[in-house]
């Protein structure tokens, strides 16, 4: 077999909204289709009580397989529900306080297009920054334009692992993981894939796969 390019991994988002009587399986196939590092739960618009439902749902599926279960803007809730960790944007509370309750948990924290934000969420624990958005994309409304540059430079800076997202797909990501990218971050790239998504999951983990790593 062929050495590895590069080090980069994949990194699932659910989708927005989820139907719980058939999401837990669709996410057992997509996983067992190949690799991912780690699954945010991004439900934007679930009640408090769907919100826990799908954590205790979802989050066996994932562990079990070694995928890393986040959860997106909560720090407590993800704590209480055994969850990895949790995905904090520049809106969702304080990060010292997170930091300070999640303990060994994973914190990634949203630091858009920006080399300060990315900096501060360093200095202050953050055991990932994530840059965004890279390409145009539905799933969010996304303010913010990031560029490759800033992978570059934060990843020959810093060892801190640099996540990036925002439109990614199989045929874009290659610039991504040559300039440094430690985790692809997708939602629609897998989840709305027009073979299934098993089908976007290999197609993510064969482009990444395929892409020159950075030149260190
Ligand atoms: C890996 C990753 N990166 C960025 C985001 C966006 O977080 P945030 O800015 O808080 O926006 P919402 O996701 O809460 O809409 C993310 N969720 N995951
Ligand atoms: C959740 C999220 N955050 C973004 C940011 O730029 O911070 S872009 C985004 C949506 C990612 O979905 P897709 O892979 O379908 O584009
Ligand atoms: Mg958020």
């Amino acid at each position: 077999m062929a050495a590895a390019q590069n080090d980069c991994r994949l990194y699932l988002v659910t989708p927005p909204r989820i139907d719980l009587a058939r999401f837990p399986d669709d996410l057992a196939r997509t996983l067992d289709a190949g690799d991912c590092a780690c699954l945010q739960l991004r439900l934007k618009d679930a009640p408090p009580g769907e919100l826990r439902r799908a954590i205790d749902a979802l989050r066996p599926v994932a562990q079990s397989r070694g995928v890393a279960f986040l959860l997106n803007d909560d720090a407590a809730l993800a704590k209480e529900t055994g969850c990895d960790g949790a995905h904090l944007g520049q809106e969702d509370g304080d990060h010292a306080a997170a930091r300070a309750l999640l303990g060994e948990m994973t914190l990634g924290i949203t630091c858009h297009d920006s080399r300060h934000l990315a900096m501060r969420a360093g200095e202050m624990g953050a055991d990932y920054v994530a840059f965004g958005a890279f390409f145009p994309t539905t799933t969010k409304d996304a303010q913010h334009q990031a560029e490759t540059d800033l992978l570059e430079w934060w990843s020959s800076i810093f060892e801190i692992p640099c996540v990036a997202i925002g439109g990614i797909t199989a045929a874009n990501c290659a610039p991504l993981v040559t300039a440094g990218a430690d985790f692809l971050a997708v939602v629609g790239a897998v989840w709305n894939h027009p073979d299934g998504a098993p089908e976007g999951l290999r197609a993510m983990n064969a482009a990444i796969a395929a892409a020159p790593g950075p030149a260190r």
